[in-house]
C-alpha cells in the first residue's frame, strides 16, 4: 500500500506517544536530536539505524557534527508524516534510547 499523509491530529496524537520527537512544520517531518558521548557512538547509531531503515525501505533524513545526530522523519510518497515515520520513529528510540540525550 502506498503511505498515506497522516492528519494534522493524527500525528500530533502519535506524537504523544514520543516524547522526545516535535513536529518540525517547516519541513513537515517528525523531528529529534540526539547527543552521544562521542562521534563513535553517534556512527554506531547511524549504522544501527540505516539498517533497520534500509530493511523497511524507508530512509532518515539526518545532519551528524561530531557527537551530534539531527533526524528528520517525512515520506518523500506522502509529501508529508505518514505512519512509515512514526514506525521507524518508534525503531530510533529503541536503537539510541528514549530520552537518552534527546533534547
Ligand atoms: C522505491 C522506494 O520504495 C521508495 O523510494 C521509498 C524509499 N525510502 C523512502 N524514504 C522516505 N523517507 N520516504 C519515502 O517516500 C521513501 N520511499
Amino acid at each position: 500500500m502506498p503511505p498515506v499523509r497522516l492528519t494534522d491530529a493524527a500525528r500530533d496524537a502519535a506524537l504523544n506517544a514520543l516524547p522526545d520527537w516535535v513536529h518540525d512544520a517547516q519541513r513537515d517531518a517528525l523531528y529529534r536530536s540526539v547527543l552521544f558521548a562521542d562521534f563513535a557512538e553517534a556512527l554506531g547509531a547511524m549504522v544501527r539505524i540505516g539498517v533497520a531503515a534500509d530493511k523497511a525501505d524507508h530512509h532518515p533524513e539526518w545532519s551528524n557534527v561530531y557527537n551530534r545526530l539531527d533526524i528528520w522523519l517525512t515520506t518523500h510518497d506522502a509529501d508529508g508524516v505518514s505512519e512509515r515515520d512514526v514506525a521507524l520513529a518508534t525503531v530510533i528510540d529503541r536503537i539510541v534510547g528514549a530520552t537518552a540525550g534527546g533534547t
